[in-house]
């Protein structure tokens, strides 16, 4: 073969070779993509570890066209309010306060008493009027009786000249039947001798004001500077416990209550034991006062009492009585007396009623002091009882 031939063939060759590899080269060129890898399912049959579904291709938007979403500031939690702890106001010489709230209600038999005996001539009639006058006023029989025999004797001993007169006696004589000797205290102080809180029970029936009463005693007691306890045995109504719950968080005292229709005297052991391991003054058990049977209440109170006493002996048991309801409040002072030692009465309600003589009646029938009267609804409308001032709130 001649040298011309050879190198035309050699060209040839590379010739075709060059356009054999540029024909497999240039359609990826062209392309400009990397090539995508095989799909399963459709370039060929899926195996374990694949993906079900053929991966879709789809338009990416570049970076620089997503819009990102606004950085979410979150706000700061805010901590629930606190509620305001309350400061009440102090107990010393509230009945002089409260005294217009008191002759408001009691005018008509302060009037009715002062007029009769101005009359010119204080005849048997007069002095009969005088009497039922006493005895509508819840006084009592005895005690209007006696009343009456004083007066009597009096006018005519020292004869009444002038209204001033009549008033003078009539003050005088009131004061000695409400009998300023008494001893008013409560026994509220943390005991000094081992360190344990005073405890007061607070008995009666429903509806007198028993629950309004602890609360607003707390409120005295705090605005004394005491510590406080509340306990909720009256586990018969959940409200009530509610009730005791809301008075204690308004001037920051705590209750100690237990599950609705538990047992009242475990609620009040608990609560003893809290006030001794708080070192608190004063620990103030409220009570359930169902009257359905006087065995069913003497039981329980009885109870209550004994497995408080396991701490120690109670200061106080105090009886609230409804002023409202007048013999009937003192039924139910004789029922309570029997049941547990009542150390004082707590009278509420004298600002609605007229009848300021169950404060004699119940102390005759009890032998025991009224030590506190509530004289509205408002938290600071429990006044320790001041005879004198409670004498010149009758007489206006
Ligand atoms: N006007 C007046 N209302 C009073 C007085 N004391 C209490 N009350 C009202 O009497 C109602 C009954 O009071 P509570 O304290 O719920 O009576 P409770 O004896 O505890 O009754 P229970 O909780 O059912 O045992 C409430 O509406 C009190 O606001 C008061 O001195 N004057």
């Amino acid at each position: 073969m001649a040298a011309v031939e050879y190198i035309v063939i050699v060209v040839a060759i590379v010739v075709v070779a060059a356009v054999a590899l540029a024909a497999f080269l240039i359609p990826r060129r062209r392309r400009g993509q990397v090539e995508a890898p095989p799909r399963p399912g459709v370039d060929y049959q899926p195996g374990v570890g694949d993906d079900a579904t053929a991966p879709v291709e789809e338009h990416r938007a570049p970076i620089s066209d997503v819009t990102l979403p606004e950085p979410v500031v979150e706000a700061p939690v805010e901590e629930p309010a606190a509620p305001a702890v309350e400061r009440p106001e102090p107990a010393a010489g509230r009945l002089v306060r409260l005294r217009s709230r008191l002759a408001r209600s009691q005018t008509s038999l302060g009037k009715g008493l002062l007029s009769l005996l101005s009359r010119e001539r204080l005849d048997d009639e007069t002095w009969e009027e005088i009497e039922d006058t006493l005895l509508t006023a819840d006084l009592g029989v005895a005690p209007a009786q006696e009343l009456v025999e004083r007066l009597r004797t009096r006018a005519r001993v020292e004869g009444i000249q002038s209204p001033e007169d009549a008033r003078t006696m009539l003050r005088e004589e009131l004061l000695a039947l409400v009998d300023p000797s008494l001893d008013r205290e409560l026994r509220t102080e943390r005991h000094v001798e081992d360190g344990r809180p005073a405890v007061v029970l607070v008995v009666g029936v429903n509806g007198t004001g028993k629950t309004t009463t602890v609360g607003k005693l707390a409120r005295v007691l705090v605005a004394e500077d005491r510590d406080v306890v509340l306990g909720a045995a009256d586990t018969f109504r959940a409200a009530a416990a509610d009730q005791l719950t809301t008075w204690g968080d308004r001037v920051g005292v705590v209750t100690v209550r237990g599950p609705e229709g538990g047992d009242p005297a475990s609620v009040a052991f608990d609560a003893v034991k809290a006030g001794i391991e708080q070192e608190a003054d004063t620990v103030l058990v409220d009570t359930a006062g169902r009257l359905q049977t006087k065995v069913g209440l003497m039981d329980e109170l009885g109870k209550v009492k004994r497995v408080i006493e396991k701490h120690g002996p109670v200061d106080e048991v105090l009886l609230v009585l409804d002023a409202t309801t007048g013999q009937n409040g003192l039924v139910q002072a004789r029922v309570f007396g029997e049941v547990v030692d009542v150390t004082g009465i707590v009278l509420t309600k004298l600002d609605g009623t007229a009848k300021g003589g169950i404060v004699v009646a119940v102390q005759r029938e009890l032998g025991v002091p009224v030590k506190l009267v509530g004289l509205g609804e408002g938290p600071d409308d429990l006044a320790p009882f001041d005879p004198e001032a409670f004498v010149d709130g009758i007489l206006g």
